[in-house]
This record gives structure tokens, sequence and C-alpha cells, in this order.
């Protein structure tokens, strides 16, 4: 028997469950892959909020992914809440010194209840040091518009920005389309440098989206981890967080997490 895919989620924790480590670890159980973790924060969060943020020291960081390297070398990693500059010099250095591959950067800036989980000066590390290293990223519009540097009100605003952000030479840009302000299907949009894939979706009317971008940027680490392509990998996350976030699991009086047995339950 081939040995089990390992993937890895370098994340914050989110107490609350929904989005973070936690949203991750969920996702790639469900997916079938061995999941692993480095946090590099914690938050006090549940669904109406987040109330506190406590980064974990760097060098603690640092020490995980050693340890994981050192013994348990990742198919594939995602990066999600890394707060800080430093936090990020200390992730790109591991993944430059382990030379991981098919890395996944959530580029997480702002959670959808307000609080900031990026540092506004650590913008310009990600960029520089984390997005080269990057097989894709996955901004949802807010993010896109301050990678791009640029405002997004159309489709063709929405690939402008992607060819700005490949620009970083990350290989693929996934620009996400659940903030878009218009009633139609949820378009999520690949760009692999040549072309553009548009993966669509029912918009489905529901507030309980905490964690949907985290869920989803796991499932294609996931899928990565397990060999698909980018491309397949993308549509199999698009339906795993159709699914969860079409059954919400309706916990929580805020806005509350998606239904991560979703995907293994659909017919
Ligand atoms: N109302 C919705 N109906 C269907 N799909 C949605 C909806 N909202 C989000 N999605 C999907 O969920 C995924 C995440 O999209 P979104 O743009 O909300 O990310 P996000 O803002 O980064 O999420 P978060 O910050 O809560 O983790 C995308 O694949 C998107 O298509
Ligand atoms: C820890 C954490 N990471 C990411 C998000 C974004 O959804 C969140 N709310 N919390």
């Amino acid at each position: 028997m081939a040995p089990i895919a390992k993937a890895l989620t370098i994340a914050g924790s989110d107490s609350g469950g929904g989005a973070g480590i936690q949203a991750d670890l969920k996702t790639f159980q469900e997916l079938g892959v061995y999941g692993m973790s480095a946090l590099t924060a914690i938050t006090a969060q549940n669904t109406l909020g987040v109330h506190g943020v406590f980064p974990v020291e760097t060098a603690a960081v640092t020490a995980q992914l050693q340890a994981i390297g050192a013994d348990l070398p990742p198919d594939a990693l995602k990066t999600g809440m890394l707060f800080s500059h430093d936090r990020i010099q200390a992730v790109a250095e591991a993944i430059a010194y382990f030379k991981w591959k098919n890395v996944v950067v959530d580029p997480v800036m702002i959670a959808k209840s307000g609080a900031q989980l990026l540092q506004h000066q650590a913008l310009s590390s990600l960029k520089s040091s984390l997005l080269p290293l990057a097989e894709a990223v996955t901004p949802n519009i807010p993010e896109a518009e301050l990678l791009a540097d640029q405002t997004i009100a159309t489709m063709e605003d929405r690939k402008e920005a992607c060819r700005r952000i490949a620009e970083t030479s990350v290989r693929y840009v996934i620009l996400k389309g659940g903030h878009a302000s218009d009633d139609g299907p949820v378009i999520d949009l690949l760009f692999d440098g040549f072309d553009f894939y548009e993966m669509e979706g029912a918009r489905i009317a529901t507030r309980h989206t905490h964690g949907t971008g985290c869920t989803f940027s796991a499932a294609i680490t996931a899928g990565l981890a397990n060999g698909l392509d980018m491309q397949s990998a993308a549509l199999q996350a698009k339906a795993f967080i159709q699914a969860a976030i079409q059954n919400g699991l309706n916990i929580g009086t805020g806005q509350g997490p998606t239904n991560h047995f979703a995907y293994r339950n659909r017919k």
C-alpha cells in the first residue's frame, strides 16, 4: 500500500473551530490526507468575532517547522494567518531550506468580523518573500485589491489583479469571488499565468460562512498532496466548500462555521 499523503498547515488557531488550523485539519481529514500543523498565533474566537490575538513566538514557529521537516516532510502545505513580518520570514526560510513544494498561500489579512490577522507592514514581506515560493495564492477580493494595489469592481478588474499578482512569480492565482457585491453565482477565477478558468457555483444565501477561505485553501492543499494537478485540486475544493456552505451546521449565535462533513456525505 502506498504511504498516506501528508499535508501541513501553518496558521493560527481558531478556538471556535470553524476557521484557521481547526478548519484545515478537518478538511485534510475529510479528503484522506494525514494532517500536521505549525501554529503561528492563538486567537480567542467564536462565531461572534475575534476576542483576542496571541502570537506564538517566532522561535516556536521555526522549531515546529524544523521538527516537521526533520521527520515528516509534507507532500503539500498551506499557510493561513501569519500575523507579522518575522513569522513570514521564518516560514519562508523553512520552505526554502527544506525545498518544500506544493505551497498554497492563503493571504489571510482581516477576519470577516473585522479583526486584523496580518499586520499592515507585513504585506510587502508576504509578496516579496513568500509568494515567490508558492505554487498558488488564494486571495479574496479585498486581499487581491491590496496585493495588486488596485480596486476591483468588474470581472476585467479581477483578471487584471490576477495578472499583477502573478508578477510576484507565484505560479497560480486563485481569486475567490465570495465577496463580489452582485447576487449572481460565485465565480472563483483560476489564472495559470496564461489562461483564466472560471469555477462557478450557486451563491448560497446564508451568513454562516466563517472559515470558508481556510477550508477552500486546505482542500486545494489536500488535493495537491494526493497528487491532483492544480485545476483538479481547485475544482474539488470548490465542490468541497459548496457542500460545506450548503449544509451549514447552524451552531453559535453569530456567523457560524461550515459543515466539513458534508462533502463526504454528498449524494
Ligand atoms: N455565499 C456563498 N455561496 C457559495 N459559495 C461561497 C459563498 N461565500 C463564499 N463562497 C466560496 O467559499 C470560498 C471562500 O470564498 P471567500 O471569498 O468568502 O473567502 P474568504 O473571504 O477568504 O473567507 P474567510 O475569510 O471567511 O476564510 C470560495 O470558493 C467561494 O466561492
Ligand atoms: C485563526 C484564523 N485564521 C483565519 C481566519 C480567516 O477566516 C480566522 N477567522 N481565524
